[in-house]
């Protein structure tokens, strides 16, 4: 009854609640399928998560298995460190690099660090024919050739690069040498730039240059009198940069570039600029790319952009007044045949693309024309002070070309005479100083790469063949200029007489183990000019001062024979600190 009468009520309540009776069975029914359709959701929704992590496992295993590809597998052929998986070569890179840095309390470097602590690495590995080295995430791969067999394959020209391997980008340097620099083009716009200044270049333009190169010469020479009555210790670099500014700034642009002046706040607008720019670059020795030091990037521009406005004005001055005396009928002969010069005389009308060119051009010509010099001729003078043996000889030398007791005065005007060209030839020992120095202290060389799936293959000395496609090849020139095989037990000394034609070891060193202006047609542009000027400062200042190394890489005396000790370990880093003395006349 009571099941009737609960049964009766409910369903009167329903009737009177839900008029329509079906209505509850279809709500009964759609809650089910809602339910259903939940769970399904959920059944979903745990399926497309599973998904997910199985899809993240397998992306991450693959990219573990790519990643060990890349770092353990990829270049597996090639002599290397151990590597990690994270930093590849970083970490052990940067722990030499501290290293080092403890080694040696100083501050600035003088050589590219990469270099020297390549020759750690290189030692490490059991001197193999070239060393790969994984700098990634920072950059691609580098392979460090250490072997001028190998070196020689990178630079000639060959049936798949007719200019040899394009360079690297070059990108980093873009605010000093600008986009369209002969360092950095390729292919049919690197010709027709060469053909362009080869001739300002050649031996027979740079001749009729000698006075320019003497008048500077005598600034550095009044630098060398200061220091000597002073007693003052002062870096040699610094003073053989600014002789090399000045220098190659008339060469190439006919102006005074007043590097040398004695009030470094007179020195001339255009190397306080270049200066303040290269400066900009003195913290970064490996190039980083620009997004690790955003602001500096934004400050090398803005630099970069201030050197360009000095010279476009220097140009376009320069392009009228040769035009004016084109107009005027005045003789080409009485214009000074700047390399500027020479290029522009056949451009009546300076548009803005010739004016953006020749700028790029003059701003490499500045770079390499005062840097690589001057850092040669500091160690020139170096090697010279702590051997005394060589020192000798290019004295004796320069007695019988100049005759004995000459002073620089008399040295610069037979070398400005009609003679000076043919003096300079004679020079073997002078030369064979400059070869020796380049070999020990080479201060610069060449970065290539080929681009992916080229095919380039290089050959090793041992027959293997080692595919190069894709990683920055290096041809590391401190590594092979001291290579034990070929330059045999001596290869760490200075011994300019290696170099002399009588000399036994000369015939047996191939052309292609010296390769301090790089080799094949991207070879330096500036090597006779580079050679013609050293040889011309030696001349004049050999045998009129003498230099001592103070501080790093100082000469020690024997406390017996009081003669010289060497100390090899040393490397003058430190802008090669030196007193400098006037040898007396009755000396000369
Ligand atoms: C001791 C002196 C010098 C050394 C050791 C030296 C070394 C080199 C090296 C190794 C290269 C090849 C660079 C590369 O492949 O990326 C090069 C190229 C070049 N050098 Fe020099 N250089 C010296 C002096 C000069 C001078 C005095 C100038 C100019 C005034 C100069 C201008 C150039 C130019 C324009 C290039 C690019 C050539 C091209 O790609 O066609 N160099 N130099």
């Amino acid at each position: 009854m009571a099941e009737q009468s609960n049964s009766g009520h409910s369903s009167m309540m329903e009737g009177v609640a839900n008029p329509e009776p079906d209505k509850r069975d279809r709500q009964g029914r759609k809650r089910r399928q809602e339910g259903l359709r939940i769970g399904e959701n959920r059944g979903d929704q745990i399926l497309y998560l599973r998904t997910h992590v199985y899809s993240v496992v397998l992306a991450s295993i693959l990219i573990y298995r790519l990643a060990c590809y890349k770092r353990f597998v990829q270049y597996v052929n090639f002599p290397q460190l151990p590597s990690s998986l994270l930093l590849g070569h970083l970490k052990v890179y940067n722990d030499i690099t501290q290293r080092r840095s403890l080694d040696r309390d100083h501050g600035k470097y003088n050589e590219p660090l990469y270099e020297y602590n390549m020759f750690l690495i290189h030692d490490i590995l059991g001197r193999p024919t070239l060393v790969l080295m994984d700098f990634r995430p920072i950059c691609r791969p580098v392979v460090f050739i250490a072997c001028h067999e190998v070196a020689e394959q990178i630079s000639r020209p060959t049936s798949l690069f007719r200019t040899s391997v394009p360079k690297v980008d070059l990108g980093y340097l873009k605010p000093v040498i600008g986009p369209t620099s002969i360092l950095s083009a390729e292919g049919d716009k690197w010709k027709a730039l060469r053909r362009t200044f080869n001739h300002g270049f050649s031996l027979q333009h740079l001749l009729t240059l000698l006075p320019t190169i003497l008048n500077k010469t005598m600034i550095f020479v009044k630098h060398l009198d200061r220091l000597s009555e002073s007693g003052a210790e002062k870096s040699l670099v610094s003073l053989t940069v600014n002789l090399t500014y000045d220098i190659i700034g008339a060469v190439i642009l006919d102006i005074d570039m007043d590097a040398q002046h004695t009030d470094p706040c007179q020195r001339g607008e255009l190397v306080r600029a270049f200066t303040d720019l290269l400066d900009a670059y003195w913290d970064d020795k490996i190039h980083l790319p620009w997004w690790f030091n955003p602001f500096g990037e934004l400050r090398r521009r803005r630099l970069g952009k201030r050197v360009d406005t000095i010279l476009k004005s220097i140009v376009r001055r320069k392009h009228e007044e040769q035009q004016q005396a084109h107009r005027t009928g005045q003789k080409t002969q009485s214009l000074p045949s700047s390399i500027i010069s020479l290029s522009l005389q056949d451009t009546p009308v300076l548009s803005q693309e010739v004016l953006d060119r020749t700028c790029d051009q003059l701003r490499t010509f500045l770079l390499g024309g005062h840097d690589t010099p001057s850092a040669t001729l500091a160690w020139v003078f170096y090697e010279l002070s702590r051997t005394p043996r060589s020192q000798s000889a290019v004295r004796a030398e320069l007695d019988v070309l100049f005759g004995p007791g000459t002073d620089a005065d008399a040295v610069r005007t037979q070398l400005a005479s009609p003679a000076g060209p043919e003096l300079l030839s004679r020079m073997s020992y002078i030369t064979a100083v400059i070869k020796e120095t380049l070999r020990l202290h080479t201060p610069a060389s060449t970065a290539r790469r080929s681009p992916p799936g080229t095919g380039l293959v290089v050959r090793t000395p041992t027959g293997e063949n080692l595919n190069m496609d894709d990683v920055i090849i290096y041809n590391c020139n401190s590594i092979i200029h001291r290579d034990r095989v070929i330059f045999g037990a001596t290869a760490d000394n200075f011994m300019p007489e290696r170099w002399l034609d009588d000399s036994n070891n000369k015939t047996s060193i191939p052309p292609t183990a010296w390769r301090p202006f790089e080799r094949g047609p991207r070879a330096c542009i500036g090597q006779e000019f580079a050679s013609i000027e050293m040889r011309i400062i030696i001349a004049v200042v050999a045998r009129q001062y003498e230099f001592s190394k103070v501080g790093l890489g100082e000469l020690a005396l024997d406390a017996t024979s009081g003669l010289p000790i060497l100390r090899h370990d040393a490397r003058p880093v430190d802008g090669i600190m030196m007193k400098v003395k006037r040898v007396k006349e009755d000396d000369l």
